[in-house]
């Protein structure tokens, strides 16, 4: 049986699907032409695994693909001989008819772990006590056919302020052919010559139809010491991370509101200088992620209980998508607003981020307002796993 990803191994003409993609309204930059992988491996050789990659390719080779949540888990990048600059694959076909979706946990368990990690920070006390973690679940959705990438990716770009982004993920015997599509609004990690720039979020609230609604949605969230609060943690430990590296690093404008079509969000646009021009936006991309905006404080001690908290492994949800020239420039989003598509299945996954003062609720509601653009271009009702 021919899978999905033969149809775009490297030897094959250049026919359906790059190797990787990001775009938007405007356009799409892809990977494409001859191509092959990187050798895998975890985020701690990420650095000697892409410099031995790149010593012996051209200068219009680039490298792109998915960094996994867990950064000990291997990545999956591939090098292809050139980037292109594409228009949007506008397509009317709809992605498929879906038969079936299941919550995975459902909100009510959801919000059960949401209160334990609420009660695990109460208890705990010293510097190294649980500050923030963010808690996702999923929605497993089984379609009538094939999943159509394409149909799903057009739909995606429809909102100017997120990036739709189609990768490949590796595949196993049970799983052939897996893709991770989505489209976030969060930049991880951005670099142009000795430019860099980060655009974390955290801090949410759904919007609504309603005009008065929608505002005073923005307001409460503009107001919340606690989506402030949550916010702060990123953005603080984005300049930490990324300081060592830069001559110059800051957040000339401060925090703001921005938004999707469906969320508005605390933001903050951080822009810096970097010592040497000459370090992959990938290399950056892997010391970054994941940031407390999907993982938590202190880092490690949020990923254990993540792993015993979330029912279903993240694998490259709230990792990180992108791509990187030869001489380093490129742009890394973190992977979320997302579904992994495989043949006729997805998986939807979302996140909040839980601080003291959440609430168990509130957050599950919250998780379901982030499923929807993705709901949406599924054609599927936004109100999907609210009650689930
Ligand atoms: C973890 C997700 O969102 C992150 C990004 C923006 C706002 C977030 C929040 O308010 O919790 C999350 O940190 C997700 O969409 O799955």
């Amino acid at each position: 049986m021919t899978s999905m990803l033969q149809d775009f191994m490297p030897d094959r003409a250049e026919t359906t699907l790059p190797y990787f993609t990001f775009g938007g309204a405007r356009g799409f930059v892809a990977g494409r032409g001859a191509a092959r992988p990187v050798a895998r491996g975890p985020a701690e050789t990420l650095e000697e695994r892409v410099t031995t990659a790149l010593s012996s390719a051209g200068a219009d080779a680039a490298i792109g693909g998915a960094l996994p949540f867990d950064r000990d888990a291997d990545d999956y990048l591939w090098l292809t001989d050139r980037l292109s600059y594409e228009i949007s694959p506008a397509t009317d076909r709809a992605p498929a008819s879906t038969v079936g979706v299941q919550a995975e946990p459902s909100a009510r368990i959801y919000a059960e772990a949401v209160a334990r990690a609420l009660r695990i920070m109460e208890d705990e006390t010293g510097d190294e006590r649980l500050r923030k973690i963010v808690l996702a679940r999923t929605l497993a959705v089984q379609a009538e056919r094939s999943i159509s990438l394409p149909g799903l990716l057009s739909r995606l770009t429809e909102d100017p302020a997120a990036t739709a982004y189609q990768v490949a993920l590796p595949h196993s015997p049970e799983r052939q052919g897996r893709f991770l599509v989505g489209a976030t609004p969060e930049l991880l990690v951005e670099k142009s010559g000795s430019r860099v720039s980060s655009f974390p979020l955290a801090g949410s609230a759904r919007r609504s139809r309603d005009p008065q609604a929608d505002a005073a949605a923005a307001s409460g969230l503009a107001a919340s010491e606690k989506d402030r609060r949550e916010h702060a943690m990123v953005v603080e430990y984005i300049l930490d991370t990324l300081s060592p590296y830069c001559r110059e690093l800051g957040a000339p404008e401060g925090t703001g509101l921005t938004s999707t079509r469906s969320m508005w969000h605390l933001g903050t646009r951080l822009e810096g200088v970097l010592k040497e021009n000459d370090i992959p936006s990938v290399v950056l991309a892997g010391c970054l992620h994941p940031t407390p905006a999907v993982c938590g404080l202190p880092r490690e001690r949020a990923a254990g209980l993540i792993r015993d908290l979330e029912p279903v492994d993240r694998d490259f949800y709230a990792g990180a998508v992108g791509w990187s020239t030869a001489n380093g420039d490129g742009s890394w989003y973190v992977a979320i607003r997302c579904a992994e598509i495989c043949g006729s299945r997805a998986r939807l996954y979302a996140g909040a981020g839980i601080v003291p003062g959440s609430d168990p609720a509130a957050e599950a509601a919250e998780t379901a307002a982030k499923f929807e653009a993705l709901l949406r271009a599924f054609g599927l009702p936004s109100a999907t796993g609210i009650a689930q």
